[in-house]
């Protein structure tokens, strides 16, 4: 694998401050995987407290505003992440893009937000079943990462200092159990990265991208060791200590 694999924990609207407790496990154990690169984005309420729980893992939010302050209700900004001790977030996950009608150029704006704020950045994309099925999947994500990813002079610095991925999921294989064929994740991988040298230049090189979807314990290992995937996403397996330590674990070369 080229890059230094990256296993993102997405509580999504899930965890309490009992849940404190699954982080330090997870923390722990990551400290034995030096090669890895492990992190978790809790929801907003445990970020500050996470961050004093833990020390060799990256802590990260799951949304941030375009803006960086002003009068919008129930929202959060990029420097206001920062600030509780954030230092990635993820933008343009298919949930928020549903639930909350974020188009590309949104997912943009927010993206550039967060760099702008000094934050990585986890970049979602992915068809749905729909889209799939009707041979659209690869046009449908390569027109997302056209529209999604950041632009200009802070966009180019980022890439080529490592701090922006992009994840693949694919809408049907969220949460469903489903996973998609290894061999449509490499040439979905492959299509991704033709997008971002085009966008980049030779440093989208640089970019992770990672695979999202029912990624658990059973199949990590063989979607890790496709060419391509430089890590996992993952959502319901990574809420306990038990069910995600094996997923880093597999990308990783220290003592399980
Ligand atoms: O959406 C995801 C991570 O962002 C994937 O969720 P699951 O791993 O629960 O399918």
């Amino acid at each position: 694998m080229p890059h230094r694999p990256y296993i993102v924990g997405n509580w999504k609207m899930n965890g309490s401050r009992a849940m404190l407790a699954e982080a330090r496990a997870i923390d722990r154990a990551a400290g034995r995987y030096p090669d890895v690169q492990v992190a978790l984005a809790p929801p907003f309420t445990l970020i500050g407290a996470l961050r004093e729980a833990v020390s060799a893992m990256g802590v990260g939010g799951q949304d941030c505003h375009v803006a960086a302050k002003g009068a919008h209700t129930g929202d959060v900004s990029a420097p206001m992440l920062v600030d509780t001790g954030a230092d990635f977030v993820i933008v343009g996950h298919s949930e928020r893009r549903k639930d909350h009608g974020e188009g590309d150029a949104v997912v943009k704006a927010k993206a550039e937000a967060a760099l702008a704020a000094g934050l990585g950045i986890i970049v979602c994309v992915g068809e749905t079943l729909d889209e799939r099925d009707a041979g659209k999947a690869e046009a449908v994500v390569s027109g997302q990462v056209d529209g999604s990813m950041p632009e200009g002079e802070a966009a180019n610095e980022a890439v080529a200092a490592g701090k922006v991925a992009v994840a693949y999921e694919p809408v049907w294989a969220i949460g469903t159990g489903r996973v998609a064929e290894v061999p449509d994740v490499i040439a979905m991988h492959a299509a991704i990265r033709a997008r971002l040298l085009a966008l980049y230049g030779d440093a989208g090189a640089k970019v992770r991208i990672l695979y999202g979807g029912s990624v658990n314990a059973g199949n990590a290992a063989e979607l890790l060791a496709a060419p391509g995937v430089s890590g996992a996403l993952v959502g319901g397996a990574s809420l306990t200590a038990e069910a995600f330590l094996p997923i880093v674990a597999a990308a990783g070369s220290g003592e399980a």
